[in-house]
């Protein structure tokens, strides 16, 4: 391009290759012919420096070896130009293109030169006397010491051409490679903080899959566990940004003049803006394979923006700086924006500090930019977050298919839903929590039942390319769920596996928005009502609902490295539980013991201060039900808290939510029909997502109780099978159960549609045959009879499969 760009005389070809000096001197075999004889910059030349003359000095020699082999190395040096023009006079056989230095800059390498050639030669071709070969040897030597400065690998002589090569090619490539080297450094740059990007992205996305709900229900403020989060990937990336820093500045000599504080304070702002851009990626993707894959294209695209800006845009006098700073808002091109600055000042030279910051403007505005960038897209990401948690009065999302071609509502209708005694409720207890006709539709993908890959991609795609995707397939986890729950009472939640329970408590605790329904939960106020009703899928309703709520998740979700008191102190944080107290030490006593009471209710005190990880599975549920507790809430929400616990913990922890069900609404699922009979009130039974009936352990037993068990006790057991055909006459269907030699248990089956009127007659009847017949003296044998209950467990089984039509 310097060369090239010389305008050649008319008629002549550019097209040449440059010839050798020593092709051009006259004299036999190169004998006694001199190279590039120099004159050093004129004296009293105050810029003139002794070390940058002797740098490029020592290139030209160097590259006048790779291709004038003929010639010495040593250049001949003539005391000034005076001397050289009466030497070239003389001598013009041998002495044949000379120099002559005007000004070298010390740190720039910027250099004023004359090429001196023979005036009796005529010029009609610049490459045909050496002019443009002296040049071109000069100019690569000036570049050549700038480089060598900066560590860049050095050009070769510009007579070293490939077979193929055309004249000027390799000079024109001088300035490309120049600056493709510091673009191929912030490539690597960019590449590298990907990491910190994917990580963040990685963590956050998995968390919001498992722990984040979980946690934030369990008092966690959001915005706290999106700070810790942050917190803890900057942390981890701060040492790697020292390393970088040095790996740059010290041993890569990347950055040799710019201050290496600079660099840090700019790769540590990156990494923190690297990390927030990952949070970015996690909010506008839902699952955490999307955001794997929005790692990658958002990649390409920062640098796509960036190459864009450095080709189309920044330094660009026709385009407003508003523009450019617009793209400075991608990371990725900011980063890189600094970094090709900076290596463009490292190649002059220049040292690039904080206190001289304001000489380049350019840097400073990339500075400001990456900095503010890290607010603004913080910001851009808790606004999303939060629009997306909002309810609109207009709904943007695609419905969900709420074509219901499945049962509506409750299975059996009223008639298996006990009537509330309301009388016997306070009126702020009534209707604590009201259920409302919710429907929970879960979208589901179709997973392919191939398992093999890229190969069944392929033979996939060989087979049938046009077969569209798989539709997608509904799960109905609850079909129109209706029921009113009420304070100081415990409702107990039965259902076999999938039939919806944790459904329920997700969409209660608002960790799940019901497709359609509502749930309303009440809270007493100073209003002149004395209460308001909170809808949960109203963000603000739900943060006022999630203070007076106590949830123990069906997995715990514990810390392994805390110890159980540590938990509570860290929930208690958490949740924003104060103890009033005149001084703070007070307090944070008080509330010291308050968690040592708690610890004591769930039978933890011996443990309190070990770690989790050394907790067994039954003293895990003990901390996960003692965190739900704290605060003492008023909606206590437990997802079968007794699981793993033995039979000494489980009656300690049933005996601690009858203490404390006074003016709280409890909701407990479990699958043992003794926990559901001990502590619920009121029990209601799950069926694929139907309620199927809820009333009291008795109402469940009378109605769908199988019948009564009459247990028997002989002193000789050979009368037994007489004691059972006596009973037989009365309920034909009446099945033997156990018995032995002195006892037995028949099972007096109630008949299908038999009323609990006629039931009843028909058991007067049996004790009265029995009356009669001890009384005749047939049964002298009988010491006594007895009538046991239908279990729970009994009204479970029998309702297991039973559906509207039956
Ligand atoms: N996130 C989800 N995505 C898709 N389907 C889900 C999801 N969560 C639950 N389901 C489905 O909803 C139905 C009800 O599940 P749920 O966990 O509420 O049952 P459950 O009664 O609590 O069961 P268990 O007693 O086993 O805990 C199941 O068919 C389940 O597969």
């Amino acid at each position: 391009m310097l060369n090239r760009g010389l305008s050649s005389p008319a008629g002549t070809s550019s097209a040449n290759r440059l010839p050798t000096l020593s092709s051009l001197c006259s004299a036999t075999n190169n004998q006694g012919c001199i190279p590039l004889a120099y004159v050093l910059p004129s004296a009293g030349n105050s810029s003139v420096a002794g070390k940058s003359v002797d740098a490029i000095l020592g290139e030209l020699s160097l590259l006048l070896q790779q291709s004038e082999p003929l010639f010495s190395s040593d250049l001949p040096t003539l005391s000034n130009r005076d001397d050289l023009a009466v030497q070239f006079k003389a001598n013009s056989d041998i002495f044949h293109v000379a120099l002559e230095f005007g000004s070298i800059n010390e740190s720039t390498f910027d250099t004023e030169y004359y090429i001196w050639i023979p005036d009796t030669v005529l010029i009609s071709d610049f490459n045909s006397v050496g002019y443009t070969t002296a040049q071109a040897y000069v100019d690569r030597a000036i570049l050549n010491a700038q480089r060598n400065r900066s560590g860049v690998p050095k050009l070769k002589s510009p007579l070293d051409y490939s077979d193929d090569g055309i004249n000027g090619v390799r000079v024109v490539s001088v300035s490309i490679t120049a600056k493709s080297a510091g673009l191929t450094l912030v490539f690597y740059m960019i590449l590298m903080f990907q990491s910190a990007t994917a990580n963040t992205a990685r963590a956050i996305a998995n968390d919001k899959k498992l722990l984040r709900p979980e946690m934030v229900l369990m008092g966690m403020n959001e915005t706290i566990y999106i700070i810790a989060v942050l917190a803890v990937q900057i942390a981890v990336s701060v040492p790697i940004s020292f390393i970088v820093t040095a790996v740059l500045c010290t041993f890569g000599n990347f950055f040799e003049y710019t201050s290496w504080v600079l660099i840090l304070v700019i790769i540590a702002f990156y990494t923190i803006l690297a990390t927030v851009f990952g949070y970015f990626l996690t909010v506008i993707s839902s699952d955490s394979r999307a955001t794997t894959g929005m790692v990658a294209i958002s990649f390409y695209l920062g640098l796509g923006m960036f190459g864009i800006g450095e080709i189309l845009v920044f330094d660009k006098p026709t385009i407003s700086s508003t523009v450019q700073n617009l793209l400075l808002l991608s990371p990725h091109a900011v980063f890189g924006r600094i970094l090709a600055l900076l290596q463009d000042q490292e190649v002059q030279l220049n040292s690039v500090t904080f206190t001289n910051l304001g000489e380049y403007q350019n840097i400073l505005t990339a500075l400001v930019m990456l900095t503010v960038d890290i607010p603004i897209w913080l910001a851009i990401s808790l606004g999303i977050e939060n629009m997306k948690s909002r309810s609109w009065p207009i709904n943007f999302k695609r419905k969900s298919n709420l074509n219901t071609d499945f049962e509506l509502g409750d299975i059996g209708g009223e008639e298996n839903i006990e009537t509330v005694d309301f009388s016997a409720i306070d009126s702020v207890a009534q209707n604590s929590i009201i259920i409302s006709k919710i429907i929970k539709i879960f979208p589901k993908r179709e997973k392919s039942k191939s398992t093999g890959g890229a190969a069944s991609t392929l033979k996939k795609f060989i087979v049938n390319p046009f077969k569209s995707a798989p539709k997608a397939k509904n799960v109905i986890a609850l079909k129109g769920v209706s029921m009113n729950l009420h304070a100081g009472q415990t409702l107990a939640l039965l259902g076999h596996n999938g039939s919806g329970k944790t459904t329920m408590l997700s969409i209660l605790n608002g960790g799940l928005r019901q497709s359609s329904g509502q749930v309303l939960i009440k809270l007493p106020t100073n209003l002149p009502d004395g209460f308001i009703y909170l809808d949960t899928t109203k963000p603000t309703d739900l943060k006022t609902m999630r203070q007076n709520l106590g949830v123990c998740p069906q997995f715990d979700v514990l810390f392994p490295a805390f110890t159980c008191k540590e938990h509570l102190i860290l929930y208690a944080a958490l949740k924003g539980i104060t103890i009033d107290s005149e001084s703070p030490q007070n307090a944070s006593s008080k509330l010291l013991v308050y968690i040592d009471t708690l610890l004591n209710d769930v039978d933890l005190t011996e443990k309190s201060n070990v770690r989790v990880s050394a907790l067994s599975g039954g003293q895990k549920r003990k901390l996960s039900l003692a965190i739900a507790l704290l605060g003492n809430p008023s909606i206590i929400l437990l997802d079968e808290p007794t699981s793993g616990m033995d039979v000494a913990a489980t009656e300690k922890v049933w005996k601690l939510i009858q203490e404390i069900k006074n003016n709280r609404t409890i909701i407990i699922t479990t699958h043992s029909m003794e926990e559901a009979d001990t502590l619920g009130d009121r029990i209601a039974i799950l069926n694929k997502g139907q309620l199927q009936t809820v009333g009291t352990s008795m109402f469940l037993k009378g109605k769908f109780g199988v019948g009564f068990r009459l247990i028997v006790d002989l002193a000789d057991g050979s009368l037994f099978n007489e004691v059972f055909e006596i009973v037989q006459t009365v309920f034909p269907s009446a099945s033997l159960e156990t018995s032995s030699n002195t006892s037995g248990t028949i099972l007096l089956e109630k008949e299908n549609g038999m009323g609990s009127l006629e039931y009843s007659a028909l058991l007067s009847k049996l004790f009265a045959l029995f009356h009669a017949k001890l009384e005749s003296g047939e049964l002298v044998n009988l010491k006594a009879v007895g009538l046991g209950q239908t279990t729970l467990e009994q009204v479970f089984l029998a309702l297991k499969d039973q559906d509207i039509s039956e």
